[in-house]
């Protein structure tokens, strides 16, 4: 079982929506997932994900709209019968069966024949890292530990799809990351189309192909990471993702053309086919620098405050009034600025996004 034995699945979501009671917690959800896509589904605490997660599984209420496996409704079959794999937060390992007892459950449940039962346990198990824990019991692994083979237990059924619901937030700083990396190779080897929840976005971005920003039971945006760090359609994903300045002001036309004006005598140059009207614009603070004192274009500005957050210096820079976050790459020594100090920011125009929301 070191490769899926079908094809890797497309799902699409369409027109999705799903109420508890009267509150409707998903509201029209569209998202497409290639076949053999790592896709995350990446939101704060509430928007939905987990929800939208059970859905695909077929737990909870039954939502309006569909679910397509290769273009096969699923909405309303019950959940084994989607062969649609589930690992949850709590592992939820039975407590008084051995780890190879736990991983063959499955099997039992589904009929395999007895001799094939014991090779495809061993194999997952192998997958996984675990095979020389099988007699083990799960009060006998460490959290990591359980997580694979709750893994296991998930893939030894050959799922046709993989649904991780924050596999890895019981687990401790480091091995999270580890973990991570594990989960990804694994991914990679099955090939099978995994979607994975999570509130984290450092998790998110390093191990998935593409992720949906959630918020409220909405999909605010699809993209691969760095697209929509690079690209936030609005201001609650330029925030989520990364640390953003956003600031307010408005397009005007002048002889000179089209700026961002957002008063503080802050004019950034913007595309000639900018509507002019009310706008945000979100500038990430890596992405101004400190220029030389007078030079060109620059902005003037004094020194608010300094954080030191190991590789980098984040300073608030106040601009006419105006607070603009700005990252400084720290190097060994470098002497800090000081509140009060005067400086001049650098703020190249092509790394500002104009936002309308
Ligand atoms: N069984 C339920 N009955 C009523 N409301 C529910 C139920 N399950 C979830 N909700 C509500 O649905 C909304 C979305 O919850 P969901 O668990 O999908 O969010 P989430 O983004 O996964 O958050 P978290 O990261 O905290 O799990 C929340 O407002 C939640 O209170």
């Amino acid at each position: 079982m070191t490769t899926m034995q079908t094809a890797p699945v497309q799902i699409d979501i369409e027109n999705l929506s799903l109420s508890f009671g009267k509150t409707e917690v998903l509201k029209g959800v569209n998202l497409a997932i290639r076949p053999g896509e790592f896709f995350a589904f990446l939101g704060p605490s509430g928007s939905g994900k987990s929800t939208l997660l059970r859905a695909i599984a077929g737990f909870g209420p039954n939502p309006k709209g569909q679910i397509k496996l290769d273009g096969q409704d699923i909405v309303g079959s019950v959940p084994w019968q989607r062969n649609v794999g589930m690992v949850f937060q709590s592992y939820a390992l039975w407590p008084h069966m051995t780890v190879a007892k736990n991983v063959a459950f499955g099997l039992e449940e589904r009929k395999v024949p007895s001799s094939e039962i014991g090779p495809k346990v061993l194999a997952a198990l192998e997958l996984v890292g675990m095979a020389d824990y099988a007699e083990r019991f799960p009060s006998q692994l460490s959290g990591g530990q359980q997580q694979r083979v709750a893994l296991a237990r998930t893939i030894v059924v050959e799922p046709r799809v993989l649904l991780l619901d924050e596999p890895l937030s019981n687990l401790d700083a480091n091995l999270r990351v580890q973990m991570r990396q594990d989960l990804l190779k694994l991914q990679r080897r099955l090939g099978i189309t995994t979607i994975f929840v999570t509130h984290d976005q450092e998790e998110a971005n390093t191990i998935c192909d593409r992720i949906a920003v959630m918020a409220d039971g909405v999909v605010q945006q699809i993209g691969r990471p760095d697209e929509v760090y690079d690209n936030p359609a609005n201001s609650f994903v330029a925030k989520f993702l990364g640390t953003a300045n956003i600031l307010e002001g408005e397009v005007v036309a002048s002889a000179e053309g089209k700026s961002f004006d957002c008063g503080a005598n802050l004019r950034i140059p913007v595309d000639a086919d900018e509507a002019t009207g009310k706008a945000r614009l979100v500038v990430r603070p890596e992405s101004i620098e400190f220029a030389a004192d007078g030079a060109n274009d620059s902005l003037s500005g004094l020194v608010a405050s300094a954080e030191f957050l190991g590789g980098m210096v984040r300073y608030a820079i106040d601009v006419n009034g105006q607070e603009l976050l700005v990252d400084e790459r720290h190097t060994r020594g470098k002497k800090r600025m000081e509140k009060g100090e005067n400086v001049a920011l650098k703020l190249d125009p092509a790394q500002a996004v104009l936002i309308r929301d």
